[in-house]
Formats: structure tokens, C-alpha cells, sequence
């Protein structure tokens, strides 16, 4: 079997004295989605910010490409091709949709290359190129931190709650593109608490309880584990 790409060993990580995640074992393979599922609270967040570089782990492993990648910040990671859309977007809502995306540009791309692409991706944006990010709907808000995302040219791409306030039919479009990025061969983490949305389309899939994963494995393994609570109605 391939080797992982981005991978947490033993991770335990805290807030101030409380620890939230007790031993986390992950595995993303690459050109693979790996799905994070779970309800509030299991530590999701948690082990995003971590693999991302935004939550250093008190114990235990964090590799990329089989290097230990421990302690690096979120710029470094980002270097390296792991970027994050964190939980609520992190688009600024102050900046138009063309600068949004020029924020893409400090790896190194053109900005008419990133622009290109999420117009091409995204026809919406083109319309809205000049309007304020927070002035769009959700939906078209979370298309700008996905094509903004992509502009660094990413190896992995962790995704935090991309349904959040979204309504269905937008949740199903925005996973359709994200299945499309993975045929292309880019690896996806994403954490969701509604599982339905993302395991037609997950390769592996993980359950966190209490900040432990308690089931990882293909879907169809996984599923009756998944209570009707994580499924998300
Ligand atoms: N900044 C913080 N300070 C202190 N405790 C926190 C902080 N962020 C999260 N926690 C706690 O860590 C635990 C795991 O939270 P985390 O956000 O990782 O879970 P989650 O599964 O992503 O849930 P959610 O979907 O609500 O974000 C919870 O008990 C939460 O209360």
C-alpha cells in the first residue's frame, strides 16, 4: 500500500492544561479523501488545526511526505503544500473576491493564474470579481476559500466543516468539485459532522469520540458505526 502523505501518530494535543485529543492515529494517502466524521466537540477542529500546523501536539507524530513535521508553523505547512479552509471560511469578508484570491499569491503564484482558475472553476466569482467578499452568499463565500485554497497549488487540502450553513443542493456542488480535485491527485482531509454529505465521495473514513477515533476504515466498513446522530439525519 502507498504511503501516507500527511499522517498523525499517537497525537495528543491540549488547551492550557486540558487535553482534547488522547492519541490520535490518522493516515491521508495521496490522490485519496479522507473523511473526519464525528458529532460537536470530538476533537475535529482540533486535529485540523494540528495537521495544519496551527496546534502544536503535546505528544505523538505528525509526518508529511514520511518526514516528522512537528512544530512547524501554518506558513511553513503551507510551503510545504498543506493548506487549510478553516472552520467559518476565513475569507475576509472587508476585501473583494480579486484580492481575496490574490491573498493565494504569497507562495509564489500569479495572480492572474489563480484568478483564471477560480473564474474557470467558479463562473460566479468572475461576476462578483470586484464585489466584497462579505457581501456574498455563503455558498459563494466558501467558493472564494476554496479557489483562494487552490491558488497556493496545494498537495493536501484540509477542509473544516465545508457545509457549515450551507444549503444542501451548494454542499452537494461544492463536494462535487472537491471529488473532480482528488481524481486530479490531490489529497483531501475534510471533518464534517454531517457524514452524508461526504462519504459517497470519502476513500477512508474516521469516527473521533471524545478525542479519540474510535472506527477508521473504508466507508462501507465504517457505516454501521456511524449512529443515525453522525449520519446528520
Ligand atoms: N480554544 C479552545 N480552548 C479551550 N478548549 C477548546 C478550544 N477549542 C476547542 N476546545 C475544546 O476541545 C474539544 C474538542 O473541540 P474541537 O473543536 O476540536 O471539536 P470538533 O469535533 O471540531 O467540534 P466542532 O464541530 O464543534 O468544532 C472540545 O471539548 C472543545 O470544548
Amino acid at each position: 500500500m502507498t504511503e501516507p502523505l500527511l499522517e498523525l501518530r499517537g497525537v495528543h494535543a491540549a488547551y492550557g492544561a486540558i487535553e482534547v485529543l488522547h492519541g490520535v492515529d490518522l493516515a491521508l494517502r495521496p490522490g485519496s479523501l479522507l473523511a473526519l466524521l464525528g458529532p460537536n466537540g470530538g476533537g475535529k477542529s482540533t486535529t485540523m488545526r494540528v495537521c495544519g500546523g496551527l496546534h502544536a501536539p503535546t505528544r505523538g507524530e505528525l509526518r508529511f511526505a514520511g518526514r516528522k513535521m512537528n512544530g512547524v508553523t501554518a506558513q511553513r505547512a503551507a510551503r510545504l503544500g498543506v493548506c487549510s479552509i478553516p472552520e467559518g471560511r476565513g475569507v475576509f469578508p472587508n476585501l473583494t473576491v480579486r484580492e481575496n484570491l490574490w491573498a493565494a499569491t504569497g507562495t509564489g503564484a500569479r495572480r492572474e493564474d489563480v484568478e483564471e482558475k477560480a473564474f474557470a472553476r467558479f463562473p460566479i466569482l468572475a461576476k462578483r470579481r470586484d464585489q466584497l467578499a462579505g457581501s456574498m452568499s455563503g455558498g459563494e463565500q466558501q467558493m472564494l476559500a476554496l479557489s483562494r485554497a487552490l491558488g497556493t497549488e496545494p498537495a493536501v487540502l484540509l477542509l473544516d466543516e465545508l457545509s457549515m450553513g450551507l444549503a444542501p443542493m451548494i454542499v452537494s456542488r461544492m463536494y462535487e468539485t472537491v471529488a473532480e480535485l482528488v481524481e486530479g491527485g490531490l489529497s483531501v482531509l475534510v471533518a464534517e459532522q454531517f457524514a452524508r454529505a461526504v462519504l459517497p465521495i470519502a476513500d477512508t473514513a474516521a469516527l473521533m469520540l471524545h478525542g479519540r477515533v474510535v472506527a477508521a476504515g473504508a466507508p462501507a466498513d465504517i457505516e454501521d458505526r456511524l449512529s443515525s446522530d453522525y449520519l446528520g439525519g
